[in-house]
């Protein structure tokens, strides 16, 4: 197998935000698949059990997108992004990332050193600026470490390029001398955002990047991103617990449940008119700022727990917690339906529940 796999690009659209032919597509997830093996009780004398945190994710991220990873936690976000970053080789499925020179090349496939090149194509923020940092590295150090790691810059020019960086954050460039300590949570935040961008990345993956914040800092934060992406023509995905940010950031969401896509859609669609159970009740669950959604139907908790993903219930996994679920959910497992207004639904009832909890 060589390193640079030739994607054929055919085939499957449904739930995909598209066919993979779309040239806007910067990354094509497919079939994808994380699977953990966790051993049990005492030195694992209990034996083990298989966690399948990721299951046969179909998922198009576009050029210039901001994508948004919704669901409770346990669901697999963080596996998904982990995943995209190749900082898990998938169990299965493939990941077609674009290059610049328009080929295709499947990151799934790559081994150590042929990922290489692409790291810092890919890179991600970190949830919380206060771990995330390395206390004994000055900011110079910190910011600079990946171009040094690339062999993109050394010496005056990579000192240059970290100066331009954190003023492009909206940091002083004098800053590269101290040290994380020196700094609040919003500004080392910053810092970290300087280090995933000075490489010049095409697609971020953002975990609960602003999670960590304040709410003042927070905005300013997705501001920051907001106009990075702009000015940049950055790809991000954000994953976030965060309804609020997501509804505010996001160009198309997709909801995990228990590993799997339940609901992809563009994000004004679906905070107004979900079309999975799940999606109705996380939003029904959750305070909403937006006044379009506060107020217009009352609040109805998540009824029960994530299941383990070690023992999934049978047929629509979300059906022991689902208000709608009939007889055959919980034999027959339902597929991720394309829906009309680029849309799918993973629901055997999509088409015909009248799911208009959210708004009158
Ligand atoms: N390294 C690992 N080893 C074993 N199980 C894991 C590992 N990482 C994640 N899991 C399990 O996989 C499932 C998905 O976890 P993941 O962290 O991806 O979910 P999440 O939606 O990101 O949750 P959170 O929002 O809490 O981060 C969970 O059941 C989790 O316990």
């Amino acid at each position: 197998m060589t390193a640079l796999e030739e994607h054929s690009n055919k085939g499957r659209g449904a739930g995909s935000g598209g066919p993979d032919t779309d040239d806007e597509a910067l990354l094509a997830v497919r079939n994808l698949s994380m699977s953990f093996h966790v051993s049990r009780g005492f030195l694992g004398m209990g034996g083990g059990m298989t966690v399948n945190a990721v299951t046969e994710v179909d998922l198009t991220i576009r050029r210039g997108e901001t994508l948004g990873l919704v669901g409770e936690s346990g669901c697999g976000k963080t596996t998904l992004g982990r995943c995209v970053l190749r900082a898990y080789r998938p169990t299965s499925g493939s990941l077609a990332y674009r290059r610049e020179d328009g080929n295709v090349v499947d990151l799934a496939r790559l081994n150590r050193s042929e990922l290489h090149p692409y790291r810092r194509q890919i890179r991600t923020i970190f949830q919380d600026p206060n771990s995330s940092l390395n206390p004994r590295m000055t900011v110079l150090q910190i910011v600079g470490e990946p171009l040094l790691a690339h062999g993109l810059a050394r010496g005056d020019d990579l000192r240059d390029r970290v100066a331009e960086t954190l003023r492009l954050v909206g940091l002083r460039p004098e800053f590269m001398r101290r040290y994380p300590h020196a700094f609040s949570g919003g500004e080392r935040q910053r810092i970290g955002i300087a280090r995933a961008l000075i490489t010049q990345p095409r697609l971020v993956v953002a975990d609960e990047a602003v999670s960590a914040l304040d709410v003042s800092v927070r905005s300013q934060i997705l501001n920051l991103l907001e106009d990075l992406q702009e000015q940049f023509g950055l790809t991000y995905i954000f994953v976030s617990h965060d309804l609020s940010v997501i509804q505010h950031l996001c160009d198309r969401v997709a909801v995990m449940y228990l590993g799997r896509i339940v609901e992809e859609a563009v994000t004004d669609d679906l905070f107004s008119r979900p079309r999975h159970p799940y999606t109705e009740t996380l939003l029904r669950a959750l305070p909403l700022p937006d006044p379009r959604l506060r107020g217009t139907k009352k609040r109805i908790p998540l009824r029960g727990e994530v299941p383990d993903p070690a023992q999934p219930p049978s047929g629509c996994t979300f059906h022991p917690r689902c208000p709608y679920a009939a007889d055959r959910c919980d034999s027959a497992e339902p597929e991720l339906a394309p829906l009309r207004g680029d849309r799918a639904s993973r629901c055997h009832y999509s088409d015909t529940l009248q799911l208009m909890g959210v708004t009158a």
